[in-house]
């Protein structure tokens, strides 16, 4: 998923130099929150996790709710015969913004939620493919404050969020804005790269747009997806090298991700997908906690990830010196999925009791073992190791030799002393095998950690 711009040759600007700061590595979970128009029809071809589509149906039946301005427009797609069957042939997708109502929307209660679940930041989606923007904005009439909530839902969140205790960051579709574009549909990956706008005019577009929110909100995140328009890739008062360095002068402990096209990044991302091992980049693990970011009405419990798996994927995700950015589609009208929150609150639970072994830490010299029973392994500030059990319910497992003689001397299950013989065999207690991960804290420095 790692993107590397194109080469923009000798007159390419050199972009600033800027560390990921330690609050986000320290933070180790966010929330995404995928919420705009596509929320309305909320609807995308159900994919089961693991099930096969054909390369070239990949777009036809697009999985995710939120290309749904895309798919309807592809001839024959399951999202275009819905649309005709629900919202009639004459109907735009872009029509749909004047029957946007958000009367169950409540900003505290979403952040209060967040807060409560673990998460440290809240990334929700200023303006995703479709061009639709949540926010006053200047550039444009299609946006939530001018049309159908008439509302400035980016304020609200940005509010809310920070009333919570959350940082706040902000996603912005940089490449692609398909209400000022007029290319044919998307049906191929190659597509998604080509049939974009690379213009002065929609560079200064995109440029006036992000800055309008750095401006506004101070976002202590810049997520942008894709790309970036290329005629913003050289020197210049609205290029993307601009838009960096006034936004870390705006923001010093602001942070951007690595999907800008250009050789500069803050930290990198992958979709759906995680790293091999301990990587030297620090890296940010997304998905839906279904097969979507938008909330899709076809999925139902079978779509989303189990709750122990949740709970895991955080525990090597931060294994391997990641964040996970867990994202939630919210309904239209602003209602929280419950099957979605009831996932958030179980992780929020596992969080409560076993935090330390995640927050603030960084990753140890490997992250598990290759063989035996599946551990991550995750150092605290103050030398605290961590080993955590990925499957507890096995009653017991077998530490790997150089962590013997410090778990002899001072490992502990949480409160509970642990019971390691002179082999490494140690017992899960049983009051700990009902859980998705089981941490083993041992208070002595050990090798490799610095
Ligand atoms: C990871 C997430 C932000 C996804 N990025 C690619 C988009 O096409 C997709 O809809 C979603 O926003």
């Amino acid at each position: 998923d790692r993107r590397v711009g194109p080469d923009l040759g000798p007159d390419a600007p050199a972009y600033p130099q800027h560390e990921v700061p330690s609050w986000y590595r320290d933070a180790k979970f966010g929330v995404f929150v995928h919420w705009g128009l596509y929320s309305i029809p909320a609807w995308a071809r159900p994919r089961r996790p693991g099930e096969h589509v054909p390369v070239e149906l990949e777009y036809h039946h697009h999985q995710y709710a939120e290309w749904y301005a895309n798919t309807v427009r592809i001839p024959g797609s399951p999202t275009r015969l819905l649309h005709e069957r629900e919202y009639g042939v004459g109907t735009s997708y872009e029509d749909l913004a004047d029957s946007w109502t958000i009367e169950a929307f409540d900003p505290r209660r979403w952040m209060r939620l967040f807060a409560d679940c673990g998460a440290r930041y809240v990334v929700p989606t200023a303006k995703h493919h479709d061009g639709f923007c949540l926010w006053d904005t200047a550039t444009t009439s299609f946006s939530s404050v001018r049309r159908g909530p008439r509302r400035d839902l980016i304020a609200e969140l940005a509010e809310a969020a920070r009333e919570a205790g959350l940082r706040f960051g902000l996603y912005f579709s940089g490449a692609l804005d398909w209400h000022v574009s007029d290319f044919a549909p998307i049906r191929s990956a190659t597509d998604l790269f080509t049939l974009r706008r690379n213009d002065e005019a929609f560079a200064r577009y995109s440029f006036d747009q992000l800055m309008e929110l750095v401006d506004r909100h101070a976002p202590d995140v810049l997520w942008n997806d894709v790309d970036w328009p290329d005629a913003g890739k050289t020197a210049g008062p609205s290029s993307l090298r601009a838009l960096f360095e006034r936004y870390y002068e705006q923001v010093p402990g602001g942070v951007v991700n690595d999907r800008w096209g250009v050789p500069h990044l803050g930290y990198r991302t992958r979709e759906y997908h995680s790293e091999e091992g301990v990587t030297p980049w620090v890296w940010e693990a997304t998905r839906g906690l279904g097969t979507s970011f938008g909330y899709n009405r076809a999925e139902d419990d079978r779509h989303l990830i189990g709750h122990g798996d949740l709970v895991r994927l955080l525990v090597d995700t931060v294994a391997k010196n990641g964040n996970l950015l867990l994202n939630i589609g919210p309904r239209a009208d602003g209602s929280l999925p419950e099957d979605q929150v009831e996932r958030l609150r179980h992780l929020g639970d596992w969080l409560k009791a076993h935090g330390e072994a995640i927050y603030r830490t960084r990753p140890w010299v490997r992250y598990a073992e290759p063989v035996g029973a599946p551990v991550r392994y995750t150092v605290g500030p103050d030398g605290a190791f961590h080993l955590i059990a990925m499957d507890p319910s096995a009653g017991w497992l077998r530490l790997a030799d150089d962590l013997v003689e410090s778990a002899r001397a001072t490992a502990s299950w949480g409160d509970v002393p642990a019971v390691v013989d002179a082999s490494g065999h140690v017992t899960i207690p049983p009051g700990l095998r009902g859980l998705p991960a089981a941490v083993l804290t041992l208070r002595q420095a050990h090798p490799g950690t610095g």
